[in-house]
């Protein structure tokens, strides 16, 4: 019952606002040997552990967490589109475990899943497709929120179901670290962005444009150090990236406050990362490196990768 773990942020302005050459390169150097050490692997099963933007879950109904039984990529940005093959009924056995366990997940048989869950496959797979992939999604950008916890004890509870399974399992962790990209708040929205945050699910192309449009300026404004977006925090990322790697209980102490506080208001698509170690966790002692970590203006992002497997496989 192997399992091995890669997480990684993603960034909806990669290849529409890039760093410095070298940086860029450096950053795709890392993916590249991350899927390297994937397709090696070739894992059975692949967890995606995700947040989404405002692309497939809404006010409308928002669960701090959903298991998809099925699902397809809208493509935003420059994400994949297209359905992901997820194995069905094993997603929905996973549900009913993660609910034995005491921990309340939603199912969605028809799931839309956005550039949190596409890029990374992408990166790591080279496709939407490779590998048979179950997307788990964490609510990481419409308050309120599960706690850090919960999004541990999520993992947890998903990796006890794994290792029962005997597949060669992938666990993914997709976000993070420090970052504050202009997602909107419900909390005092005009009338019109209230609107797309409760039901704004498939909006027209010209909708969708505005958006990616007035992202891409924001980078822009942001590198160029005219923004009031919550700057990047690289102590912060680093001390959370160690805690991942050494200390995986003390998210625990870490309060939704503090992590918007310390990280900004996306910091909290760190519980994609909690969650894929949680479940790794659930596997016995691991070792985990730190292949990446660099504060990304361009990007409005802390950027960071780290993969890990049991002690027991090093
Ligand atoms: O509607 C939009 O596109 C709003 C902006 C947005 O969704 C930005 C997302 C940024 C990230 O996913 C990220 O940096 O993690
Ligand atoms: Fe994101």
């Amino acid at each position: 019952m192997p399992i091995r773990l890669e997480c990684l942020s993603h960034t909806p302005l990669q290849g529409y606002f890039d760093p410095a050459p070298d940086v860029l390169n450096e950053v795709e150097r890392v993916q590249a040997a991350a899927r390297a050490r994937v397709l090696a692997y070739d894992p059975e099963l692949v967890v995606v552990f995700a947040p989404d933007h405002y692309n497939g879950f809404f006010y409308d109904l928002m669960p701090p967490f959903c298991i998809g039984a099925a699902a397809d990529s809208i493509g935003d940005y420059k994400s994949l589109a297209g359905p992901l093959p997820v194995p069905g009924a094993l997603a929905r056995d996973m549900a009913q475990s993660v609910l034995a366990a005491d921990i309340d997940v939603a199912l969605s048989w028809r799931m839309q899943v956005d550039h949190g869950a596409a890029q990374a496959l992408e990166v790591l797979t080279g496709g939407l497709d490779r590998f048979p992939v179950i997307p788990v999604f964490i609510n990481s950008v419409a308050p309120p929120m599960a706690t850090l916890r919960r999004a541990r004890l999520l993992g947890e509870a998903i990796g006890r179901f794994l290792a029962r399974t005997g597949k060669r399992v992938l666990v993914v962790g997709s976000g993070g670290i420090s970052h504050e990209p202009p997602v909107p708040l419900l909390a005092g929205a005009s009338d019109e962005v209230a609107e797309r945050l409760i039901a704004g699910r498939n909006p027209t192309p010209e909708g969708r444009a505005a958006r990616q449009a007035r992202t891409l300026a924001a980078a822009k404004a942001f590198t160029a150090g005219d923004s009031g977006l919550h700057p990047l925090n690289p102590e912060w990322d680093l001390a959370f990236m160690e805690k991942m790697a050494s200390e995986l209980l003390a998210v625990d102490g870490m309060t939704n406050d503090a992590i918007t506080r310390d990280g900004g208001r996306s910091a909290h698509e760190i519980r994609a990362w909690v969650a894929a170690f949680g479940a790794l966790s659930a596997y016995g002692p691991y070792r985990a490196t730190n292949d990446f970590y660099r504060p990304i203006p361009e990007w409005i992002a802390g950027f960071g990768a780290m993969h890990a497997a049991p002690v027991a496989a090093a």
